[in-house]
């Protein structure tokens, strides 16, 4: 399993392209017929994808986690983010179709992934966080997700924030995980931007045009740079770091963050005009 480790802002400042891809930048995911997970050194969250094809996939332990299987000591937050699909729990199956989550705790043995037809394959995104406490399996769909409108057609930021794993949600150790989209004509997200030192987060962004991207801005409020992000491609924000995008079409994201507390509100606000 890739590892991606953590950077110190000092250190940031000097990063060209490459190095800022190289050391957040989450891609290669989404392959079909495959499971991929990477294991990064912000809280010890993974991030993973499976997309499969006739057959069903089994979330194998990997080495890096030295546990007999991969949620022994650990949680996991599904959402689909493309066709109907099945995740089978220790023999119990759910139907996690798109846009639907589904949360599995710790002491989980067995978790595999169907897709319900071939020719339009499920695509599940993953995180995994350290889990000290094990919590029922849950399934929220997207119309029971709590739902918050920000932003302003006005200003190109009108969005739906769907939240599913969170303090008065789908209960859990230290997970925290939601979506997020965009209104018609509206590109950017989190914006204005905020940062929250308590906990790290990663975006994957979804449903967004094969031709078009998204810059993904990050770094510290007064030294900011941006990164360009496809389809289907994840990126980790330290808990230094504001994490918001612009696209240049529409497009939607799953958000997800581990650390301190399961208080999605708690962020540290930053004005526009400050922003560098
Ligand atoms: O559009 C937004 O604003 C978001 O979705 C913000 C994320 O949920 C986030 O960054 C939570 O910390
Ligand atoms: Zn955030």
């Amino acid at each position: 399993m890739k590892v991606l480790h953590s950077v110190h802002p000092e250190d940031f400042k000097d990063y060209r392209t490459n190095t800022i891809r190289e050391r957040f930048l989450i891609n290669d995911l989404v392959k079909a017929g495959e499971l991929n997970c990477v294991y990064t050194h912000y809280d010890r969250m993974i991030v993973g994808a499976v997309n499969p094809a006739d057959t069903q996939l089994i979330l194998p332990s990997y080495p890096n986690l030295r546990a007999e299987y991969f949620l022994e000591r650990r949680e996991l937050g599904i959402i689909n983010v493309a066709g109907d699909g099945e995740v089978i729990v220790d023999g119990k199956s759910y139907e996690v179709n798109k846009l639907d989550c589904l949360y599995i705790g710790k002491g989980t043995k067995q978790v595999a992934f169907k897709s319900k037809n071939s020719n339009i394959p499920a695509v599940f995104y993953l995180l995994s966080a350290p889990a000290h406490k094990t919590y029922p399996v849950a399934l929220m769909t997207h119309a029971q997700a709590a739902k918050v409108n920000a932003g302003h057609q006005s200003t190109a930021n009108e969005r739906v924030i769907n939240k599913y794993v969170h303090l008065e949600g789908i209960q859990s150790c230290q997970l925290v995980m939601g979506l997020t989209i965009l209104g018609k004509g509206s590109v950017w997200n989190t914006m204005p931007p905020h940062v929250h030192d308590r906990r790290m987060e990663a975006y994957f962004y979804f449903d967004l045009a094969a031709d078009q991207q998204v810059f993904h801005y990050m770094g510290e409020g007064h030294e900011t740079r941006h990164i360009l992000m496809k389809n289907y491609e994840a990126v980790v924000s330290p808990p230094w770091s504001i994490h918001a995008g612009s696209g240049t079409a529409s497009y939607s994201f799953i958000w997800g963050m581990g650390g301190e507390n399961l208080d999605y509100t708690d962020m540290d606000a930053l004005a526009i005009t400050d922003l560098r």
